[in-house]
């Protein structure tokens, strides 16, 4: 999660350096970003880093995302070297294409040198976006260690997938958008961010007026509504009864009412959800 690890200036600038160096060793770079919110998942520098390397761009929990939006992005973020593609780490959906598209990539690259040999890999990303997940599907263990420290050197290490080809063993952990207050809350919308970053009642309203404008009858479905409120906290009110967390003397548990939403968000019970639009 966010909050383990302290990004402050110094830390930014080695992770930064270390990306560099792994880049040199791989022929391409997996990018992986949470499907709900592709711009808010994505690191602010990761293309200047990434620079002229070919790339592709997962999109991963896409089983929690809103599939017509997730169709937008794949042809949004599919240009030039750069293939996007929707990936489910918990079932594995998206996995067999993707190793079609990383072979397609070797064919090109031992097409155009006298050496031939297996692709080498690696894997970047903001925090929590699944990128150890994946590393254990791609690998068909449970390799990877969650929770690893960026910037921290050592030997470089290369685990072999299925299909032959090489992949560094620690993903490149990337801050995520600190200077966007947008990006800042849908990280916390979907679970990304410490709750404490706003307070979790706040949060939740914002949630619930931002369901109520794009997905109202997904919302009116979860909670058994037959009517929205006039406004967020109205709504939240008529959830708040309907689930029966009333204290007593007829008080809202508003902070309860607060976390079933975002636990209900984030888990995909409230259904399949897009944050942002592609442009
Ligand atoms: N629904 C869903 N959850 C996923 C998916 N992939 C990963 N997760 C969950 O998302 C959380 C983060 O996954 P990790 O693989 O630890 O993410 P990470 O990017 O390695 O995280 P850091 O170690 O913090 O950088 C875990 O609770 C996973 O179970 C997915 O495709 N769908």
């Amino acid at each position: 999660m966010l909050g383990t690890i302290n990004w402050y200036p110094g830390h930014m600038k080695k992770t930064r350096e270390l990306i560099k160096d792994n880049l040199k060793m791989v022929d391409a770079v997996i990018e992986v970003i949470d499907a709900r919110i592709p711009l808010s998942s994505r690191n602010p520098i990761i293309d200047e880093m990434v620079g002229g390397k070919t790339r592709v761009i997962i999109m991963n929990k896409s089983d929690l995302a809103d599939e017509a939006a997730s169709e937008k992005w794949i042809n949004y973020f599919s240009k030039g070297n750069d293939k996007a593609i929707c990936v489910d780490c918990m079932s594995g959906n998206g996995i067999k294409k993707l190793m079609s598209v990383l072979a397609d990539i070797q064919e090109k690259r031992n097409s155009e040198r006298s050496v031939k040999r297996n692709l080498r890999l690696m894997i970047v990303g903001v925090p929590n976006v699944g990128k150890s997940s994946l590393i254990n599907r791609l690998t068909g263990k449970k390799s990877a260690k969650t929770g690893d420290r960026p910037g921290v050197t050592r030997g470089k290490q290369w685990l072999t997938l299925k299909n032959g080809m090489q992949l560094l063993d620690t993903p490149g952990i990337l801050w995520p958008k600190f200077e966007d207050p947008k990006a800042g809350i849908d990280l916390a919308f979907c679970g990304s961010i410490r709750d404490e970053i706003l307070p979790v009642e706040e949060l939740a309203l914002e949630l619930i007026k931002w369901l109520q404008e794009k997905y109202p009858k997904l919302l009116m479905e979860r909670y058994k509504l037959d009517e929205l409120g006039e406004t967020p906290l109205d709504s939240m009110e008529l959830i708040a009864a309907k689930r029966g967390f009333i204290m007593s003397g007829k008080r809202i548990d508003y902070e309860r009412t607060a976390r079933t939403v975002l636990d209900e968000f984030r888990s995909g019970k409230i259904g399949k959800i897009t944050l942002e639009v592609a442009p």
